[in-house]
């Protein structure tokens, strides 16, 4: 895989996808494992198989349909990824990110990711909603890091502040929302861990985040969520927590991607009637498009 993806790249992929749809959209929003099925309320859709797009990777997991979607949510235009891309596919991460850019070059101003991810949080159930309020980036921490390179100013500075990168005034109107949904008994906010994968967790490495302060697990939105923050983007994420990460040698449960893709089907009504709320009431900048 190359190791830099040209600022033209970027463009030439914009300038491809402005010319097949008039829609200009202000919100991106990544569907994680089993919740693409929020694309499907977009009104007055435009859509592409990512094998059609100049530049775009393919999706290669299950509960990842490979479709970007573009639309209105409440009148914003939005653009939805229907399955996204992970490092543990063998993806670089500058290709995991590439979207993001993309995003950002056609006017984007907010990204809102979604994962499914694994809870080691006592208070965090499967079928439980985690918004996230910060992340630790493991691959990040050994240099596997997607800004990793020459820095293209363009974008954002060579070295970009993480601190806040989850919107505060998002993450408040969320819960606000779940509130009069009558959903918060769901919800809680919670620090986000992404591990390389495919593999899940062994069960050390399971207690040795649960000691670290991690509330959930998985295997993405660390790298997109650099990339957005470095780029200006604001951020709002949130795991569908769909099952307990296991902590014991005593306990026989484990995890498999089924299980997973189960409480995405399960919970999947809610994380959209959640996100399509939060993209109605979010202010977002007149710009002229
Ligand atoms: N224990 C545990 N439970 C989880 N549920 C979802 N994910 C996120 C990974 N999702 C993969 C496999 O389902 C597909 O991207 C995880 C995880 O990493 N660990």
């Amino acid at each position: 895989s190359k190791d830099q993806i040209s600022h033209d790249e970027y463009q030439k992929t914009v300038d491809w996808l402005m010319s097949q749809t008039k829609h200009r959209p202000q919100v991106a929003i990544i569907c994680g494992s089993g919740l693409g099925t929020l694309a499907d309320t977009l009104k007055c859709q435009v859509s592409f198989a990512y094998s059609d797009i100049p530049g775009f990777p393919q999706s290669t997991v299950q509960g990842h349909a490979g479709r970007l979607v573009f639309g209105e949510l409440k009148g914003k235009s939005c653009v939805c990824m229907q399955g996204r891309f992970h490092m543990y596919e063998g993806h670089s991460l500058l290709k995991t990110t590439f979207p993001v850019r993309v995003f950002k070059l056609m006017g984007v101003e907010t990204l809102i990711v979604t994962n499914a991810a694994g809870s080691l949080a006592d208070g965090l159930q499967p079928g439980d909603i985690m918004i996230i309020k910060d992340h630790i980036n493991f691959p990040g921490l050994a240099g596997l890091n997607p800004l990793c390179g020459p820095n293209d100013e363009k974008f954002g500075p060579r070295f970009p502040a993480m601190s806040g990168c989850y919107d505060k005034g998002l993450r408040c109107l969320a819960m606000e929302i779940a509130k009069q949904m009558g959903v918060a008994g769901l919800m809680q906010e919670g620090v986000y861990a992404m591990v390389g994968g495919p593999n899940f967790e062994t069960i050390a490495e399971a207690k040795l985040m649960h000691r670290l302060g991690v509330d959930a697990v998985g295997m993405s939105t660390a790298p997109e969520v650099i990339v957005a923050t470095h780029c200006g983007l604001r951020v709002f994420g949130l795991s569908l927590i769909t099952n307990k990460v296991v902590k014991s040698y005593e306990d026989s449960d484990s995890v498999n991607h089924d299980g997973v893709l189960e409480i995405g089907r399960l919970r999947s009504q809610t994380v959209q009637q959640l996100v399509t709320e939060l993209i109605n009431r979010m202010e977002i900048n007149n710009n002229e498009n």
